[in-house]
């Protein structure tokens, strides 16, 4: 039996660049300074941040449920939490954590710049241990921390999101990898616990859930009513 090709991952990037750029040119209409510089500063330093579409994406949805109470999984230096305190209003607060103390420095300079910073708590740790330490509902759990922490970080976040609230993944295409049998990882076991992760959430019979294969997919996961 022929064994089967080992596909490149930019191949089965799900949207065609040109699409991906034209969805771009829809939405200049969100330009900020410290966006563009946050942007600048990924693209300079290789940093995976989500990136414009996705950061629309991330507002519109947290709007869309009134989300005023958000943690984040993984903040880097601040760019998703951008829109998320963004959509949160004056009296929205995001949970922020990144295991790197830098991160939280330059995030909130950025945050602060684009006067968001009250609406931020940024704490510096494993995000699991942190999130431990919080009580009640969230509104939005936001995952974008180490793919190899998915599987966890799913079960224990999804008992903690409201009815109606929402359970938010990027990364779960992981650039076509977790559709494919031969692959070349970034950190062994990673795609492994990616497919986990969306087995899980996909047979979760509390969540809807819908990918949005934009950028490197992003999964959405609606808590029903108890
Ligand atoms: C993909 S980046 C986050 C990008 C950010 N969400 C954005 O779009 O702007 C992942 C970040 O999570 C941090 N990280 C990964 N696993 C973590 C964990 N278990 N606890 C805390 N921070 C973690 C890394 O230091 C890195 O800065």
């Amino acid at each position: 039996m022929q064994s089967p090709t080992i596909v490149n991952p930019s191949q089965l990037d799900p949207v065609n660049p040109a699409i991906e750029k034209y969805m771009r040119s829809l939405v200049g209409r969100t330009d900020h300074p410290v966006l563009t510089e946050m942007e600048a500063v990924a693209a300079k330093n290789n940093f995976p941040i989500v990136g414009r579409l996705v950061g629309v994406f991330l507002e519109t949805l947290a709007k869309t449920i009134d989300a005023k109470r958000i943690f984040e999984f993984g903040s880097g230096y601040g760019y998703s939490a951008y829109w998320f305190a963004k959509a949160a209003g004056a009296d929205g607060k995001v949970i922020c954590t990144d295991g790197d103390p830098q991160n939280k420095e330059k995030a909130e300079q950025y945050l602060k710049s684009a006067d968001l910073l009250e609406r931020i708590d940024f704490r510096t740790g494993i995000a699991q241990e942190i999130f431990g330490q919080t009580e009640g509902l969230f509104d939005i759990c936001y995952n974008d921390a180490d793919k190899g922490d998915y599987p966890e970080i799913w079960r224990m976040a999804k008992d903690r999101i409201r009815p109606h609230g929402l359970y938010i993944a990027d990364n779960v295409l992981w650039h076509g990898r977790v559709a494919v049998e031969r692959y070349v990882d970034i950190v062994p076991g990673w795609t492994e616990a990616i497919l986990e992760h969306n087995r899980l959430i996909f047979g979760d019979p509390e969540f809807d859930a819908f990918i949005n294969p934009t950028r490197d997919g992003v999964v959405v996961a609606r808590r029903k009513s108890q």
